[in-house]
């Protein structure tokens, strides 16, 4: 193969992923055959509604879960078919986490320093001297002046940035990160999402963002919205330059289609429009038309196909 015609394959990809969840004799359908591909170094986020499946997504691709059905590959390895030997391996090497609450990433009784070395040490370095790496880290992070600090004298956004040097330590492929910005105020949201930002820039980390926070969701490339467990529609932005030479960002909405064709209509238009249970299709030369049941352009239709 040559370089022209080698085509990179995406660090993400999840085909008609099905997660059910069975409690008590009762079945919960998280993911229903779910779509997602994500290029390598891209930095985007999910959002969606409570309960629409975004943290079953990010366990999944984290490798603390095992789906039901479909296909899920992070880093060219594949996560329904990995052997658990395999899985704490690829837990500690390939892939990073985030989690909303700094805390949960952290040890409260030790420096930020160690913090960040603790992975470090299980891969088989030693913690007794600062490592150039977690050094490297702080900077990056923008806190170096925080080495040697306990976890109590540290602001919220600090111990969170501590938390992403600890998901960073191992160099990992991939970081997913659980409302990372969830618990913070508005200035520490704006200092951990731009150090996010700076280590997908440095280190062309993949990233996937699960957020409510509009700091975080509008500042991305591309946000995938999920719907009852399925990818559901996608804002992709893109700088550019007016005539006076000012940089502007255009946003555009996408629905997502599937492989079988189904795509998901936003709720407002099928509310605005009384949309339910069935539509009527239209083919033009460029286009669908969508018509709800019993418009007038809908009957139209059907006596047009009668004659
Ligand atoms: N371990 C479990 N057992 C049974 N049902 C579960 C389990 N985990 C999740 N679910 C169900 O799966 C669906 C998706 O949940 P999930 O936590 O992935 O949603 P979410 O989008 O992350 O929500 P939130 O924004 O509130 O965190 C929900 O109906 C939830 O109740």
């Amino acid at each position: 193969m040559t370089a022209d015609t080698m085509v990179t394959e995406p660090e993400i990809v999840c085909d008609n992923l099905v997660r059910i969840f069975k409690s008590e004799g009762i079945e919960v359908v998280a993911l229903q055959g779910l779509d997602l591909v994500v290029p390598k170094g891209e930095l985007m986020a999910l959002v969606g509604a409570s309960g629409s499946g975004k943290s079953t997504l990010l366990n999944v691709l984290s490798g603390l879960d095992i789906p039901s059905a479909g296909l899920a590959k992070v880093a060219g390895k594949d996560l329904l078919s990995m052997s658990g030997r395999d899985r704490v391996v690829y837990r500690r090497e390939t892939v990073g986490f985030l989690f909303q609450q700094a805390s949960a990433n952290l040890f409260p009784y030790l420096t930020a320093v160690e913090n960040i070395q603790v992975p470090m040490a299980l891969d088989g370095r030693k913690r007794s001297e600062r490592h150039p790496r977690a050094m490297e880290l702080l900077d990056m992070l923008g806190i170096p002046e925080c080495a040697d600090r306990g976890l109590t004298q540290l602001s919220g956004g600090q111990q969170q940035r501590v938390a992403l040097g600890v998901a960073l330590a191992n160099s990992p492929r991939v970081l997913l990160a659980d409302e990372p910005t969830g618990e913070l105020d508005t200035q520490s949201s704006d200092e951990v999402f731009a150090a996010i930002q700076r280590a997908n820039a440095a280190y062309g980390t993949t990233v996937v963002v699960v957020t409510h926070d509009p700091l975080v969701s509008e500042h991305v490339q591309r946000t995938v919205g999920i719907r009852d467990g399925r990818t559901s529609s996608e804002v992709v932005r893109r700088g550019e330059i007016d005539e006076h030479g000012n940089e502007f960002v255009v946003a555009e909405e996408y629905a997502v289609l599937d492989r079988a064709g189904r795509l998901q209509l936003p709720r407002e238009f099928t509310t605005a429009l009384d949309m339910k249970d069935r539509v009527r299709l239209d083919l033009e030369a460029d286009h669908i038309g969508v018509w709800p049941d019993g418009s007038r352009r809908a009957r139209e239709q059907e006596v047009a196909g009668d004659e």
